[in-house]
């Protein structure tokens, strides 16, 4: 049976899109062998840079971090790569947030800079067999289910 193909979802803010694309050229051939999603601007970019389409969603202050995030939590995205800026307020930060928080709730891997981009993918998640765990959520769904 064939292996599904990775997805990673590639997002930078204003001051990190350079360096995001920049770091995504090194890395072409791996990029080849992927699907990509990626906020709106981000989007466009890598697909210049890389020369191949992407599955662009809205750009991030107008809901693209929530729709990486409903993506996450569907299923179709294994890695995260979010070169966030630390220097400069974001409009729409609760939405970060609320994207670095499904993330840690789906058991995915985040990268925030090159350096973790860099082991990230690496990793035996692109090149090998394993699989990070999926949640188990039964708990929670015991919490809501209404007593009768
Ligand atoms: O704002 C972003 C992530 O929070 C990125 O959105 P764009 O890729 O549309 O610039």
């Amino acid at each position: 049976m064939s292996e599904k193909q990775r997805s990673v979802a590639l997002v930078a803010h204003d001051n990190k899109k350079q360096e995001l694309v920049a770091w995504a050229k090194e890395n072409q051939s791996l990029f080849e062998t992927l699907g990509i999603y990626a906020t709106g601007t981000t989007g466009k970019l890598i697909e210049k840079g890389l020369n191949r389409s992407v599955n662009k969603l809205l750009s991030g202050p107008l809901g693209g971090d929530q729709q990486i995030g409903a993506k996450i939590a569907e299923g179709h995205i294994d890695l995260l790569i979010f070169f966030w800026d630390p220097l400069e307020p974001q409009p729409h930060d609760p939405d970060i947030k609320a994207l670095l928080r499904i993330a840690a709730l789906y058991n995915i891997p985040v990268a925030c800079n090159r350096a973790s981009a860099d082991y990230m993918i690496q990793s035996p998640l692109l090149h090998g067999e394993y699989r990070p765990a999926k949640p188990d959520f039964s708990i929670y769904t015991q919490r809501i289910t209404p007593a009768g």
